[in-house]
């Protein structure tokens, strides 16, 4: 004897109940098979809408029965042979007929009740198999329709009935023998009472009643045919790469359902697992897939968890108070109530300090709840000792399942990590004594990020998707998408990283796509959304994607001030702008600080010294223990490419201008020239090192007369021009020392300062060439010889490498 079982999805169109009849004609054997449909697909949502509608008195209730009774016509039309088709015609017709009838006296009454709700919602099941078994019929498959609602005896609790086991297993076993090689088709979901009155088994009860058939015939399986290749480890219209779980206990797949997996409705197991029926969840239009073998004793060689799952609208219902400590009765008060309203609580919570209970109940009911529940504890709120209750909306619970957790250390640590460093926070935590499911109560709008957060994390080991968002496509920025696009397969192939640039933006337009732009269709930029800096921001909030880093390719003030907002969420913010870590001490502390507290990452390494690993070392150099005691450097490219290039037989002004055309210079080259660039530099170097430094505290020795420094950028070149005397003897004088000029920055005890230097030929600056920098390190373990970094300062290509190693160890954390 088998039982199988074909879901909405199974029977929703034609050529799907094809499907399953060659999945049946493949099946026939000696052995009886029992075949339990459900409604077509969607048909009981659409019911339940007629009945709500009728009970509103909204009269396009009879438009949707018609739109329903054509859908299941022409269904039989398509599948049953016009000679023979007239009694299912009638049939269907019939049937509708009635739930017009029904539905014409709720409209009248405005009431409905769930016994009606009950007698509405059984019409999809007994139309879905009386075509199923019409259709077989005519096409030799002989078969035997079973009216369900004869042989599953339940109680009168009409939208969830229990079934009264003893009565409904002799039922069942007096209509089918074991020994036969029949075939009859159920239909699931539908039961009736001990006095007839149909009743339902809830919503997915359909899988339900082919265990309970398997149960009373001890079958030898139980299939569930659905439109998945079996139970994964995620939901997979929420993580694209939910994997097929190919065996599972019992008991994992029961919480994995209980906590939302809909592939299987979860009182289903039960019966099966008492007497120990495997169960089979298959995929009709695959059936060649292995798919989920669910049955005792599993052995998972990989991994501690199965599979992750969760419930949406869930509401969090808090009993606090003082007066709670010690004091027995306060939780048998709180159960005692919610059981006498019929409230199921599918989560609870209490702290040590017995100070608080919180349960997570479904939220279409949480305002009954709390109504009972403040009139419980009336007494007790009144006099202080309990606070009137609180309920919180639009949650959800998240729950990781697997039996091997009780035997692995560490499995929670890594969920909470996981969701902490994505800004997913936590409201409640639950873990059963069994050790075979940890769930966590959090904000809906958090699920999906959350459930994938957790798959990345736990399942797959193959790749980590990382969300890019960068503002800036200039020089920098555009030599950065092109270095992504170049490497973006080699970064999944050899680092396990999937790098998607989600939104682009630059002064004028912005473009985001949410599963990756095409880095090869970036001309769509120009015609993308005008940009608006704040709903650029305020999108990647709302997108809520995992792993987002924001990437700063600007110069912009305001862009610098986006960075706390995302840090607010959790997102990583990799800035080439110098703007915030230059701004005020402060500004610069509190923005590290938000970072640190949100578990995100804050990465500027190209603030100083381009693409080289400047900050980077210096932070090594401190996490390992050691101090930085003295920091020389020349650290603008551009002044070095200047001072390389000038002598004296083409104008200063003229070098500095091919320096700004090479893309060495800041966007205003008054910057470097002026020396501000390099104090930013020092500073910034000087506060990851720990000194508290601001802008106004580092001595400049500009060598730059005022008079260029004043009016615009042309002014600039052109005032350069009438000051090419005083350039020219700035060179000379070094040549005639057998000197060269640098401008140099240096730090030591707490103060910095920066200025154009004659370097002789013995020291480390003097062989510097084109656009290079050097940074020296004097620390404690670097004294007498101090640790040098030198290579090219400046330049697009090396400030984007940098930019993309920042992403990379962002994505890395
Ligand atoms: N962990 C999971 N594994 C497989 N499917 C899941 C899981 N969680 C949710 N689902 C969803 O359950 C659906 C199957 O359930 P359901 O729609 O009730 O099927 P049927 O129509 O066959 O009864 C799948 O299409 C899938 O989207
Ligand atoms: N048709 C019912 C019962 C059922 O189990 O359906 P499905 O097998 O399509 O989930 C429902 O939608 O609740």
């Amino acid at each position: 004897m088998q039982v199988l079982k074909f879901g909405g999805s199974s029977v929703a169109t034609p050529d799907a109940i094809r499907s399953v009849a060659s999945i049946l004609q493949a099946k026939k054997t000696n052995e009886p098979l029992v075949v339990v449909v459900s409604a077509l697909g969607k048909i009981t949502d659409q019911l339940l809408q007629c009945g709500s509608l009728a009970a509103t008195g909204n009269v396009t209730y009879k438009e949707l029965i018609q739109s329903i009774t054509q859908r299941h016509l022409d269904m039989a039309r398509e599948l049953v042979p016009v000679a023979i088709q007239s009694s299912i015609l009638s049939f269907i017709i019939q049937q509708f007929n009635e739930l017009e009838d029904i539905c014409n006296s709720v409209y009248h009454l405005k009431e409905l009740s769930d016994r009606t709700i009950a007698r509405i919602l059984s019409f999809g099941e007994q139309l879905s198999s009386h075509i199923v078994s019409t259709y077989l019929n005519t096409h030799g498959i002989t078969n035997t329709w079973l009216d369900a609602t004869k042989h599953i005896v339940t109680d009168s609790n009409y939208l969830k009935a229990v079934v009264n086991f003893p009565a409904t297993n002799k039922s069942i076993q007096s209509v089918i023998p074991k020994q036969s090689d029949g075939l009859w088709i159920v239909p699931g979901f539908i039961a009736s009472d001990e006095e007839g009155r149909i009743t339902i088994l809830g919503r997915g009860g359909s899988d339900y009643t082919a265990a309970i058939f398997a149960a009373a015939l001890q079958a030898s399986v139980l299939e569930i045919w659905t439109d998945v290749s079996g139970m994964m480890t995620a939901d997979p219209r929420e993580v694209k790469h939910a994997k097929v779980i190919s065996r599972i206990s019992y008991q994992e797949a029961m919480e994995l359902s209980h906590f939302g997996a809909k592939v299987i409705y979860p009182p289903t197991l039960q019966p099966a697992m008492q007497l120990n029926i495997p169960v089979w969840i298959k995929n009709t239009f695959a059936p060649e897939d292995h798919g989920t073998i669910i049955e005792s004793n599993i052995v998972h060689t990989k991994g501690t968890i199965c599979g992750i799952s969760s419930i949406a609208n869930i509401s969090l219902i808090s009993l606090e108070g003082s007066g709670m400590i010690g004091i027995p009765g306060y939780s048998k008060l709180l159960f005692e109530t919610l059981a006498s309203c019929e409230i199921n609580v599918i989560l609870i919570t209490q702290a040590s300090s017995e100070h608080s209970i919180c349960v997570g109940i479904e939220a279409s009911i949480a305002t009954k709840a709390k109504k009972a529940l403040d009139k419980a504890f009336a007494y007790e709120i009144n006099r202080g000792m309990v606070n009137p209750i609180v309920v919180e909306q639009d949650l959800s619970i998240i729950a990781l399942v697997g039996d091997n957790m009780k035997n692995h250390a560490g499995t929670s640590g890594k969920m909470f990590g996981a969701l902490g460093r994505n800004g997913i926070n936590v409201r409640a935590i639950s873990q059963g004594s069994s050790e075979r499911n940890i769930s966590a109560v959090i904000a809906s709008a958090d699920v999906k990020k959350a459930i994938n957060v957790l798959h990345e994390e736990f399942f797959e080991t193959t790749y980590k998707q990382v969300n890019v968002f960068i503002i800036g496509t200039g020089n920098v920025g555009s030599r950065l998408l092109a270095q992504i696009k170049q490497q973006q397969a080699y970064l999944q192939k050899n680092a396990n990283i999937q790098l998607r640039v989600i939104g682009i933006a630059n002064s004028r337009r912005m473009l985001f796509e949410e599963h990756g732009i095409d880095l090869n269709q970036l001309d769509r930029l120009d015609s993308a959304e005008p940009m608006d800096l704040q709903a650029f921001i305020n999108r990647i909030q709302t997108m809520n994607l995992r792993n987002s880093v924001f990437v700063d390719v600007t110069a912009s003030n305001s862009v610098a001030n986006t960075y706390a907002d995302l840090f607010l969420k959790s997102i990583s913010v990799v800035a080439c702008n110098k703007i915030a870590c230059s701004s005020a001490y402060n500004n610069y502390q509190h923005l590290k600080g938000m970072a640190t507290d949100r578990h995100t990452s804050f990465l500027f390494e190209t603030n100083v010294g381009a693409g080289l690993p400047v900050i980077g070392t210096l932070n090594d150099l401190l996490r390992s223990g050691d101090a930085i005691n003295e920091i020389h450097a020349v650290l603008s490219g551009t002044l070095n490419f200047v001072f390389n290039n000038y002598d004296g037989t083409r104008s200063f002004a003229t070098v500095v201008k091919q320096a700004q055309d090479e893309g060495y210079t800041e966007p205003d080259p008054r910057l470097d020239l002026g020396g501000t660039d390099v104090m930013r530099k020092i500073m910034i170097l000087a506060r990851e090192a720990g000194a508290r430094l601001e802008m106004e505290q580092i001595v400049n020795h500009s060598f730059m007369p005022a008079s260029c420094m004043e009016g615009s950028v042309e002014n600039f070149y052109s005032e350069m021009e009438r000051q090419e005397a005083h350039f020219k003897k700035l060179y000379t004088e070094a040549t005639a020392n057998g000197k060269k000029l640098k401008f140099v920055a240096n730090y030591k005890n707490g103060e910095a300062a920066v200025g154009l230097q004659q370097i002789d030929p013995q020291h480390d600056f003097y062989h510097l060439y084109g656009k290079d920098n050097i940074v020296l390190f004097y620390t404690n373990r670097y004294k007498d010889q101090p640790m040098v970094i030198k290579g090219a300062g400046a330049g697009a290509e090396v400030t984007a490498s940098g930019v993309f190693a920042d992403i990379i160890r962002a994505a890395s954390v």
